[in-house]
């Protein structure tokens, strides 16, 4: 089985009858939909509230059961997939261009679960390149402004095209050289008029459950 198999499956374990789960994106939490999906089939009575369209299609296609974020009362747990995670257990998230509304849900959560393969335990984050959604209206000058916090700005692109979040956002790419204060840069970029989002998540991450080579760690917050 993949790592990324049996870090979502190890999560699954923590889902329990009657929650409400957030249901992050990529193909992490993809692994996950389907161990969830499985366990609903056996009769787990539970409500998934997704981060993206993509999430929402395979879903309803899995037969999860939706509701809406504003239509629900609580959020018991959310499990989310992650770009990288640092020995603090802060993130780097939006690789798949979702980072908004897995924030939104992620924060709101009881618990949150973050699922990955090993090779996303860094050190110190930085190495993949920070997504940061901008409103499209002058994003060129919200990249210049970026740029001054010591960074490359790249506009993401799907193909030829422009990527468009699910927000009808646009996403800069930005290489740092080191991100050694991910609070504080988070902080900086969040005062960045034309920012709408970044993909830093910090102190939010209750359980991080890390799968290498058939292992499964799994590292607590505190
Ligand atoms: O933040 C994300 C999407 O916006 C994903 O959780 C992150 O990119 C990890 O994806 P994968 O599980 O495919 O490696």
């Amino acid at each position: 089985m993949e790592d990324k198999q049996l870090a979502a499956e190890a999560a699954v374990k923590y889902i329990q009858t009657g929650m409400t789960i957030g249901l992050g994106s990529g193909s992490t939490v993809n692994y996950m939909l389907e161990a969830l999906a499985k366990r609903i089939k056996e009769g787990m009575d539970v409500k998934g509230i997704p981060s993206s369209v993509k999430t929402e299609k395979l879903a309803r296609k899995l037969g999860i059961p939706l509701i809406g974020y504003s239509k629900a009362t609580k959020i018991d747990l959310a499990i989310d997939g992650a770009d990288e995670v640092n020995s603090s257990l802060q993130l780097t998230k939006g690789g798949g261009g979702s980072l908004v509304r897995e924030k939104i849900i992620d924060v709101a959560a009881t618990k949150l679960i973050i699922i990955v393969d090993y090779s996303k335990m860094v050190t110190h984050l930085g190495s993949f390149p920070l997504p940061v959604e901008v409103v499209p209206f002058g994003w060129e000058k919200t990249a210049e402004r970026i740029a001054a916090f010591g960074c490359n700005p790249k506009l993401r692109k799907s193909d030829q095209d422009v990527f468009i979040s699910d927000n009808h956002n646009y996403i800069l790419d930005c290489q740092f050289d080191l991100i050694e204060q991910p609070e504080q840069l988070h902080e900086q970029l969040k005062q960045t008029v034309g920012v709408v989002e970044t993909g830093l998540f910090v102190n939010m991450t209750d359980m991080v459950i890390a799968a290498k080579n058939g292992i499964i760690d799994t590292r607590h917050r505190g």
